[in-house]
């Protein structure tokens, strides 16, 4: 419940005044409905089509003498004619008031998407080592849906409680024990079907857990679908997915027989009480037959409303777990934002670096309760300029550590120092802008080559890019591919080979022109020969750019300055390439050695 009324205060303030029209509109249109309709039984009776006295009807009484002035036999077509405009004067209303109702509710899905969005891109990298991809799929399309539907709901349903409170005033002031006894009765229903608002909740706490599976499993099976096919593990996979429809559809036809067993409930208990109604009326109130004519007329509209009313309570209840999920997920982004302005990203100008990047005794852990430490008392010196190799078997630390150096996660203990000092927030975002990051994933977005580029230089030249794609020895690729720059990737154009998908990502990491240009396993799907030319390009970039490198293959480490051997997170060895080889008894002369007897 707190849930609804935090995302019923966004609508508001959202929304601002053309709410507050909205819903003056919506009263205002069932108003002049209920008008539409109080005064035709009356009128109609007033110019004779059937005997019925008026004279104890409020408003309706006033109208008798004008009406009665007009010529008996134009009487009922200005009658009908007032009752025309009434109605197209609604009518007209209403289209208007439909239209604001569309901006309002889009506008507000778009407003609860941007901002989720933006909560997410603020949200620092440990938010993301922590939580399940699929799980911000589920939350940004199911549930904001049921968000932005129920919440309009819920205001539609203060408007429909307004209007259902003035026909109870023009009931009660033509019959107030009736009307008392009506509404006891309704109250009655209402209680009795609170049932069904409950049910109606715990089916949407199943909804929620269903469609968090259906995506989740889908986005698995699809990532995977390689593996599925070449192991040929479809069966399981379908029974799976037959299981979880079933469970589905069962969820959703039980939602569907619960509203249909409270309408029901309500239908039975109307036709009760309008015979209760009449059969009191005539013989225990005596109530004149015109007051009775109106109060039918009345709590034949009004009764429906208490059964849309319970409706619509239900259809909230039943969303009301998806309200629990999108504040949870707002909230988490907020703890862990980590970016105050999405859109001046950008801005961060980029770091100039003139000693280096350094650790000091720097412990980081995953599950700050666990026990295992993935680095422990790590301390090293990156000199500006220079290349430096990551090295150490599966496991070791080495994405970790990287992930340290350029400010994604921070350490538990220790600290990072860029040109000796500690960096602060800003100065962390300026660190990452002046880095260039090529992880072991490379990604590609489903666009052409150039807009590839273009995501991390957008005044790249095409000469520059032509000029990136020679250092990352895609250019000829490139060229014999059938639009050149503009073909498409991904799955309507053309798909490339791992070690073509590294060259452009390599690409795209030059083109930005880094201080510090971060390699990891970015060549291991290469051939030699394209190895090879990559390995010259970065030869000609030593001295000028902070190089760091993390490669299995040892061989493409032949240049570096420094080798950091990592192992079980500690630095256990380092020094000069041609230094540790020489020493064949060390961890990184045992790692040669181990590959020199793997390639023989
Ligand atoms: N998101 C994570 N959550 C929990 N533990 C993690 C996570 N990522 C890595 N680890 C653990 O941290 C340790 C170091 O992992 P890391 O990825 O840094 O190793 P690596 O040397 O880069 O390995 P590889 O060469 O296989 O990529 C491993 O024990 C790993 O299980």
């Amino acid at each position: 419940m707190r849930h609804l009324l935090h995302y019923i205060d966004k609508l508001r303030r959202y929304a601002g005044y053309k709410l507050y029209v909205n819903l003056i509109g919506m009263t205002l249109i069932s108003f002049l409905e209920g008008i539409g309709i109080f005064m035709l039984v009356p009128a109609l009776g007033l110019i004779g089509i059937f005997s019925l006295n008026t004279s104890g009807i409020p408003f309706v009484s006033g109208l008798v003498e004008p009406l009665k002035a007009i010529p008996e036999k134009t009487r009922l077509a200005v009658l009908l004619g007032g009752f025309i405009v009434l109605i197209t004067g609604q009518a007209l209303m209403q289209r208007k008031q439909s239209n604001l109702n569309l901006e309002i509710q889009h506008g507000f899905i778009r407003y609860l998407r941007e901002d989720l969005y933006r909560g997410l891109l603020q949200a620092g990298w440990p938010f993301y080592l922590k939580n399940r991809r699929s799980d911000f799929t589920h939350v940004m399309t199911n549930e904001l849906l049921r968000v932005s539907m129920s919440t309009y709901l819920a205001l539609r349903l203060t408007t429909t409680l307004l209007f259902t409170a003035v026909q109870i005033g023009f009931a009660l002031w033509l019959s107030a024990k009736l009307t008392a006894m009506v509404l006891v009765c309704g109250i009655a229903v209402a209680v009795y079907s609170s049932k069904f608002i409950k049910r109606s909740k715990s089916i949407g706490d199943e909804t929620t857990e269903l469609a968090q599976q259906y995506i989740g499993g889908m986005t698995d099976h699809f990532n995977g679908m390689k593996d599925i096919k070449s192991n040929m593990t479809e069966a399981q996979h379908m029974s799976w997915f037959r299981a979880l429809c079933g469970r589905m559809k069962h969820n959703l036809v039980h939602f569907g027989r619960t509203q249909s067993a409270s309408q029901f409930v309500y239908k039975v208990a109307s036709v009760v009480l309008i015979s209760l109604f009449v059969f009191l009326s005539l013989e225990a109130f005596k109530v004149p037959a015109e007051s009775l004519v109106l109060i039918i007329v009345i709590f034949s509209r009004l009764w429906p409303k208490f059964s849309a009313l319970q409706a619509n309570w239900e259809q909230i209840a039943q969303s009301l777990p998806a309200f629990k999920s999108l504040a949870d997920l707002e909230r988490e982004c907020l703890l862990a934002k980590e970016l105050a302005d999405v859109d001046a990203a950008q801005d961060a100008k980029p770091l100039r670096m003139n000693e280096g990047i350094e650790c000091r005794g720097i412990h980081y852990k995953y599950e700050s309760g666990g026990a295992g430490y993935a680095l422990e008392d790590v301390s090293l010196a990156i000199p500006v300029n220079s290349m430096t190799a990551i090295v150490g078997k599966s496991g070791a630390g080495k994405s970790t550590l990287i992930d340290l150096l350029i400010g994604l996660i921070k350490p538990q203990e220790g600290e990072v120092l860029v040109d000796g000092k500690r960096l602060g927030q800003e100065d962390g975002f300026s660190l990452r802008r002046s880095v260039s990051y090529v992880s072991q994933d490379p990604f590609l977005f489903h666009a052409s080559i150039r807009e590839n580029l273009l995501i991390a230089a957008p005044d790249a030249s095409e000469a520059q890019m032509w000029e990136a794609l020679e250092f990352s020895a895609s250019d000829e690729f490139v060229r014999a591919l059938p639009q050149g720059l503009d073909t498409v990737l991904g799955d309507r154009g053309v798909r490339l080979s791992g070690g073509e998908r590294q060259r452009i990502v390599l690409a795209r990491a030059i083109l930005r022109k880094p201080a510090m240009l971060i390699l990891d396993e970015a060549t291991s799907a290469l051939d030699s020969e394209n190895e090879a030319k990559i390995q010259h390009a970065l030869d000609r970039l030593k001295g000028k750019t902070t190089i760091i490198v993390i490669a299995h293959r040892l061989s493409t480490i032949r240049n570096a300055d420094q080798v950091l051997v990592l192992d079980k997170g500690r630095v256990i060895q380092r020094g000069g390439y041609q230094q540790l080889s020489a020493d064949a008894r060390g961890a990184f002369g045992k790692l040669l050695e181990f590959q020199a007897g793997a390639n023989a």
